[in-house]
């Protein structure tokens, strides 16, 4: 069976690979630009579904399947920023560190035929007690730029982390499993 093409919603490399990891390749890559400012009162989870959804339907190209994801870092209700400065990142990592916080990583597709599908995963991580001299050498690093509560868990921030319950691919940035169970149910052929 011939698939129709694929496109990757996405800016970010990290999906790129992950999806290459389950063997597939997009046919181009059209990062979507959304507007990411939550919903008064609204929860992470929803927050993640409705994001990834925005990316895949803003990225919508007829007869082709459009793949987006979300990942959102949760303290209790608390969305935690991008950290796109040091101050930021400082912030979130003392936030984070020796408890535990969730992380959201949802993934939408939107079939050939316009209709959407989403997929949910919610991962559960936890930071050791991070001391000052620990937080100042991750920072010095510049691993946490970019990212959802200002760590990578594919980076040294690995070495931080006691413990994790969910999908690594998930925090990430691309749930390998949710993301294959969801390309299989809408006819996607992934032999
Ligand atoms: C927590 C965590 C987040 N991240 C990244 C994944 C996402 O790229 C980013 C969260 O931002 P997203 O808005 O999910 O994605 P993005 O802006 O990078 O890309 P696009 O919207 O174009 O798809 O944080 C990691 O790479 N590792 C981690 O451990």
């Amino acid at each position: 069976m011939v698939n129709p093409p694929l496109i990757l919603a996405s800016a970010s490399p990290r999906r790129r690979e992950l999806l290459g990891r389950i063997g597939i390749e997009p046919l181009a890559i059209n990062a979507a630009d959304i507007d990411e400012t939550p919903l008064k009162g609204e929860v992470p989870r929803t927050y993640a579904v409705r994001m990834a959804r925005e990316k895949a339907i803003a990225a919508a190209s007829s007869g082709a399947f459009v793949l987006a994801g979300d990942t959102v870092v949760a303290c209790g209700r608390r969305i935690l920023p991008k950290a796109e400065d040091e101050a930021t990142a400082r912030e979130c990592l003392k936030l984070i560190s020796g408890r535990r916080h969730r992380v959201l990583s949802a993934v939408a597709l939107r079939a050939p035929g316009g209709s959407l599908h989403e997929r949910l995963s919610e991962t559960i991580v936890r930071f050791k007690c991070l001391s000052p001299p620990e937080i100042d050498g991750y920072i010095a690093g510049g691993e946490w730029s970019g990212k959802a509560g200002g760590y990578a868990i594919q980076g040294s921030a690995e070495g931080l982390i006691a413990w994790i319950s969910g999908s690594h691919s998930g925090v990430m940035g691309l749930p390998l499993y949710e993301t294959r169970s969801l390309l299989a149910a809408a006819g996607f052929d992934l032999a």
